[in-house]
């Protein structure tokens, strides 16, 4: 439940449009994907991730969401091919989860939500001098989602979650180093993409898209532990569970959703 804050974004998806008119705009993310509606593109070829070199830096609750940040100051860890005609820089990762049994996902397939969707965001280097002027560029952000699919406990996923406990409040931070996210992919690269944006205000429409088809799987017991986290800070004298951080589906406004196969 968004709405228990003056925060904007707190005030939720609703709201947005008044303070983010682009809210209402012609490439909204997420979007509901629809699989035989997808256009097979024979010339979108892999999406390769270069992530061996990556360098985690920290684990951050930002009151939205929980972010693991890394260094971006050269091309050590990128995703290229696919649609992107550049390598695209990691810059953080984060998730997006709903309430306890209910779903979570920001995008559906045919009407279907996740549990939760991982967000690995990248920024187009190549044309923009920081991350912050990539992201309000029409081609200056790449975010890579993943469907949680609950089951099974993930076999890596417990680095995250024993982290949790230390950034349980709004606006804490820990260290989070070497971490490869790397380990978090499921075992298919195979994907949909589609021109969208930021789910979260501002919501530029900056972001190519690529959603993975295959889930990874983890437990309930793992996705129970993003929901001791706090959407308030440790002075606040409210406690509101960090559940429910996800935008519902936007209008697709003919835009296309490509098939990698
Ligand atoms: N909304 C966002 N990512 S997302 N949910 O669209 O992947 N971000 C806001 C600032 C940096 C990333
Ligand atoms: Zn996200």
């Amino acid at each position: 439940d968004f709405s228990h804050s003056f925060c904007l974004v707190c005030q939720g998806p609703p709201v947005w449009h008044k303070n983010y008119p682009v809210a209402q705009g012609n490439r909204q993310s997420p979007i509901d994907i629809i699989p035989h509606q997808t256009s097979h593109d024979p010339g979108l070829g892999p999406i390769t991730l270069n992530y061996d070199q990556c360098t985690s830096i920290n684990i951050t609750n930002n009151g939205h969401s929980v972010v693991v940040e890394f260094e971006d100051p050269d091309d050590r860890s990128v995703i290229l091919g696919g649609p992107l005609d550049n390598p695209y820089r990691l810059k953080q990762f984060h998730f997006h989860w709903g309430g306890k049994g209910c779903h979570g996902s920001e995008h559906t397939v045919s009407g279907n939500s996740y549990a939760s969707e991982l967000h690995l965001v990248h920024w187009n280097a190549v044309k923009y001098k920081t991350f912050g002027e990539a992201a309000t560029a029409p081609d200056g952000l790449a975010v890579l989602g993943i469907f949680l699919e609950t089951g099974d406990d993930h076999r890596w996923l417990h680095m995250i979650t024993d982290a949790l406990y230390m950034v349980k409040f709004k606006g804490s931070v820990t260290d989070f180093k070497a971490f490869n996210p790397k380990c978090l992919l499921p075992s298919s690269l195979h994907y949909w993409t589609y021109l969208g944006s930021l789910t979260t205000p501002p919501l530029h429409e900056s972001v190519i898209w690529i959603v993975l088809k295959e889930p990874i799987i983890v437990s309930e017991k793992q996705l129970g532990k993003f929901r001791m986290l706090l959407f308030t800070g440790e002075e606040e004298d409210e406690r509101i569970r960090m559940e429910n951080n996800f935008r519902p589906p936007q209008p697709l406004k003919g835009r296309k959703v490509r098939s990698s196969n």
